[in-house]
């Protein structure tokens, strides 16, 4: 055998290696969401994944491969995501609520934390017209607006282990609904008026409350919708005073509760 043999024979071993600890990893990673099935912890725990960055950071202080070995860590721990993901959702996760009930927050969050693929379904409209929803609904009206909404829904049937963030009235239509239940479980985020207002009271990019945007207006148009989303919801979350890794927690343990019905 010659030299240059020699040093493919040895990558070949560094790549079974390499094999062969990630296989471990992924094991190990089966063993950490089991282990805190049983106990009832938290799934997400971002203190932790912190931890494990600047362990890492710490051990590659110095290498000369660093910025390469961190960019081959960043996809694994995007994959390690992806396996929980997979394990945890098999469907779609697909939140609704009102306006300012917090979709698209939550939505950001769970996909970062999952590696999952997010759909705001708002923003995928806008980029597909080039306009902004105000200039949607002022241009066209609001049923051209709503007949795209359900176009939408209906091409993410072919999507699997996405987070979809709805607009708010995307799930007053019962023909949506029964598009998002096909292959998704359906997340009611919910938040008094008060909240709402709170939240919201700075934008201007929500037609439906422009120029009403008060307390009363939306506590009388959350009223009115409250029994379509209930009707819709697979799970219900209050989120008012909480934070978005309490919301998303209470979230993939209902999620769980309803799997294993
Ligand atoms: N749990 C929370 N705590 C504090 N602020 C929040 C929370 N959830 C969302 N917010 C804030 O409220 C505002 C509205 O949230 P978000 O855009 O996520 O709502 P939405 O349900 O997507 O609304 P829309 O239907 O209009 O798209 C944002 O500024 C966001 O940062
Ligand atoms: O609640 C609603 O009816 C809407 C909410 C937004 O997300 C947008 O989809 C649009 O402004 C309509
Ligand atoms: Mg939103």
């Amino acid at each position: 055998m010659n030299d240059l043999e020699m040093y493919r024979e040895q990558l070949a071993i560094c790549d079974d290696k390499i094999i062969d600890a990630l296989m471990e990893r992924n094991a190990v990673i089966e063993k950490i969401m089991a282990y805190k099935e049983t106990y009832g912890m938290p799934v997400l725990q971002p203190a932790q994944e912190e931890k494990q960055e600047k362990r890492r950071k710490e051990k590659l202080a110095g290498n000369k491969y660093q910025e390469e070995i961190q960019d081959v860590f960043k996809r694994i721990m995007r994959n390690s995501k992806r396996i929980q993901a997979r394990k945890l959702f098999h469907y779609n996760i697909v939140l609704i609520g009102f306006m300012g009930a917090g979709k698209s927050t939550i939505s950001d969050y769970l996909s970062t934390m999952f590696a999952m693929r997010l759909i705001e379904m708002d923003q995928v409209i806008e980029e597909r017209e080039e306009m902004s929803i105000s200039d949607i609904f002022a241009t066209y009206g609001e049923e051209y607006f709503r007949s795209l909404e359900t176009k939408l829904l209906k091409e993410l049937q072919n999507t699997n282990n996405c987070v979809i963030s709805c607009g708010g009235g995307a799930a007053l239509k019962e023909e949506n609904v029964k598009e998002m239940k096909k292959n998704g479980r359906v997340v009611l985020l919910t938040a008094s008026p008060q909240t709402v207002y709170e939240r919201v009271k700075d934008c201007d990019d929500r037609p439906i409350l422009d120029g009403r945007n008060n307390v009363e207006v939306i506590a009388e148009m959350m009223e009115k919708r409250r029994e379509k989303y209930e009707a819709a919801a697979d799970v219900v979350i209050q989120t008012d005073h909480k934070t978005v890794l309490q919301i998303c927690e209470e979230l993939i343990t209902k999620l769980m509760e309803l799997n294993g019905k």
